[in-house]
């Protein structure tokens, strides 16, 4: 590869925190460093853009990181960054800490804001951080495969009391508008009912009324436990619950596992993938690029158009789904 002609890039985590994320970090560090590059760190995200919360990163920096959740260089949220003096303010602070290209390690949300920094001449490159998996321009996300690992090791543990108790769980997991998480751990523990926004069209009494008829069914089979996996884009666990309990008389429990799912020690495949991510937008940047968001399609790291990739939309395979209906009938 020749030489670069930025000398300077920084690097953010933005929306919420995934596990591997620091893993993101430390290869855009270590691989920027190996490539001649001067790297920054902005903590908060695009808050902390505004407020020049700009740290140099060496390697020592992210030392000791690759295995811990949570993000090192801290994450936010920030309206600020939604409105054009806000992402104007943005680029004037790259321009003014020498930061040529950026990588930004976020959501759909945060790419939006990136898109933004690159209309205003900030090479900007996304990497996709987010436990929802509701990017549809890469089959992976980082954070994806830990938070469903321990939201799924949750869930054993609810279904265990739930069993001894004989009754039925409804659990409710993250993944905002999305249901793969949902999808992932329901088949996963083997529950009997999974709900996703993806195949929910807003008859909440139709839904509950499905969950009743399937409990009362395989109580007269003599089955001891019902789980539910509900994704929070349909939510109402805790009414569900008391519904189902009252039409039923057996005993019903809603658990909403929350930000749990965020933490934790990250996976191998989310370390590695992250990693992966991390030195692909440096090289993307060392190569002139930008406005480009990494991802992962057909076995490989790849990169398209920010705009693009936030313009595509992404569907649940039916057969997945017939499948995770048959697995739980
Ligand atoms: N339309 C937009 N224009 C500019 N910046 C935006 C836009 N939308 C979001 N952002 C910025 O990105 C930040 C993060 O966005 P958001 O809260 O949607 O999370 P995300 O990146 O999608 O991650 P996750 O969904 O995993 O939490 C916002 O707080 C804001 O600073
Ligand atoms: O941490 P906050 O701001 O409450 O956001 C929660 C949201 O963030 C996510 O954890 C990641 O986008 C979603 O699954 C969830 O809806
Ligand atoms: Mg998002």
């Amino acid at each position: 590869m020749g030489k670069p002609k930025i000398k300077t890039i920084g690097v953010l985590t933005s929306g919420g925190d995934a596990p591997a994320m620091n893993a993101a970090v430390r290869a855009v560090v270590r691989i920027g460093k190996e490539r001649g590059l001067n790297v920054k760190g902005i903590k908060k995200g695009y808050n902390g853009l505004l407020n020049e919360e700009i740290i140099d990163m060496t390697p020592k920096v992210t030392a000791d990181s690759i295995m811990r959740g949570g993000t090192i260089l801290l994450t936010a949220r920030c309206d600020e960054f939604k409105t054009e003096e806000g992402q104007k303010r943005g680029a004037e602070v790259c321009k003014a800490h020498g930061i040529e290209g950026l990588v930004v390690i976020g959501g759909d949300g945060s790419f939006q804001g990136a898109r933004k920094l690159a209309e205003l001449g900030i090479n900007t490159i996304g990497v996709p951080g987010t436990i929802d998996l509701d990017i549809a321009c890469t089959e992976y996300t980082i954070g994806f495969d830990t938070a469903v690992n321990t939201a799924m090791q949750a869930i054993d543990k609810i279904r265990d009391t739930s069993t001894s108790h004989e009754r039925c769980s409804i659990v409710e997991v993250m993944g905002r508008g999305a249901g793969y998480i949902a999808l992932w751990c329901g088949v996963a523990t083997g529950a009997e009912d999974i709900l996703i926004p993806e195949s929910f069209d807003g008859n909440l009494p139709k839904v509950e009324q499905q969950i009743i008829e399937h409990l009362l069914r395989n109580r007269a089979r003599g089955k001891t436990h019902h789980l539910v996996v509900n994704a929070e884009g349909v939510g109402h666990s805790y009414s569900m619950a008391k519904r189902i309990e009252s039409a039923t008389g057996i005993e019903t429990r809603a658990t909403i596992l929350g930000h749990m799912q965020r933490g934790g020690s990250p996976t191998a495949k989310d370390r590695m993938y992250a990693s992966m991510m991390g030195a692909y937008a440096v090289d993307l940047l060392c190569a002139g690029k930008s406005n480009r968001v990494v991802g992962y399609q057909n076995g490989k790291f790849m990169d398209m158009d920010i705009q693009e990739g936030l313009a595509m939309t992404k569907h649940i395979d039916d057969y997945q789904l017939q499948i995770a209906h048959l697995l739980g009938k």
